[in-house]
């Protein structure tokens, strides 16, 4: 792997370019790419999207983009504004990335890596504890709490380190409503204070029509644009959307869209959130 080395120092973009992924545990000649000729950039403060169906890569491309170490990288990588230490990268399933022992270690840990003064981490492990109602169970082992209150307390620990870049790897999806509400808020107010964020996510009724969406199939970069082109887009090899390409179902409001476009009865831009949906069926 090739690092380059780009002079400013300063927060310019994290790049990654030709970068390919090697599998393991075969052959050399026969190990599957996980990734493949993936090229791409990241600009500070960004919000980006990963989609993909199963097994695909996003969690490979997602790890790669944290900063974490891995097997069979080739390719060029410059990590930019995301700095020389991994990202907080949040999972799925909370367990296997706990540090702490409790809500409130597990946030101190994250505070205690950025050097503040004790009462500084004392003070702002109280503010998180309480803003994310972790704050009656905060010195409760994990094995007394809920699968969603862990996850909880792993994303505000996440959030609260204040990174650069933060990698949220279906994050929020097996949280209930009222918790991903929460979760969300967390990330959007990170973001709003300058952070990029990296969402990899299997809900497509998540994104808004002018965010940025790479989506990935068998390990290459399928689409690299704005939703409203993935679900409304025209991929020229397939004939389908990039979103259909890429082996993804759209919604069915957007598959009546794509319909009534083909026949004539609509015409770009086609709708996507209800506000749209609202104007064009004058409601
Ligand atoms: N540590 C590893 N070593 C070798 N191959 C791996 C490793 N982790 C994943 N793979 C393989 O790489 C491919 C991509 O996996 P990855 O987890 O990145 O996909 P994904 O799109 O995130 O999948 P999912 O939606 O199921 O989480 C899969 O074929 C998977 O089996």
């Amino acid at each position: 792997m090739t690092l380059m080395n780009i002079a400013d120092g300063a927060a310019h973009d994290l790049q990654i370019r030709d970068v390919h992924v090697a599998g393991a545990g075969e052959a050399e000649a026969q190990a599957p790419l996980r990734l493949r000729a993936v090229t791409l950039t990241l600009s500070p403060g960004e919000w980006i999207y990963i989609a993909g169906t199963n097994g695909s890569g996003k969690s490979t491309l997602a790890r790669m983009l944290a900063g974490l170490s891995m097997e069979g990288v080739s390719g060029a990588i410059d990590r930019g504004f995301a700095g020389e230490y991994p990202a907080p990268y949040v999972m799925q399933q909370p367990d296997a990335q706990l540090f702490g022992e409790t809500p409130r270690e597990e946030i101190m840990f994250a505070l205690e890596w950025m050097e503040l003064k004790a009462d500084e981490i004392d003070r702002r492990t109280a503010e998180t504890l309480s803003r994310t109602g972790l704050g009656r169970v905060a010195d409760v082992p994990w094995d007394r709490l809920s699968g969603g209150q862990r996850q909880l307390a792993a994303i505000a620990a996440a959030v609260a380190a204040e990174a650069p870049m933060l990698v949220l790897d279906e994050a929020t999806s097996m949280l209930d409503d009222q918790t991903r509400a929460i979760a969300s808020e967390l990330i959007r107010e990170r973001h709003a204070a300058g952070s990029a964020i990296v969402w990899v996510t299997q809900r497509l009724d998540e994104l808004m029509p002018e965010q940025r969406v790479l989506a990935i199939k068998d390990g290459e970069l399928s689409f690299d644009g704005r939703a409203r082109d993935f679900f409304y887009g025209w991929d020229e090899a397939s004939g389908v959307s990039p979103c259909e390409a890429s082996g993804l179902q759209p919604s069915y409001l957007m598959r009546l869209a794509l319909a009534m476009r083909t026949e004539g009865l609509m015409q770009d831009p086609l709708p996507m959130t209800e506000a749209e949906w609202r104007e064009v069926v004058n409601l």
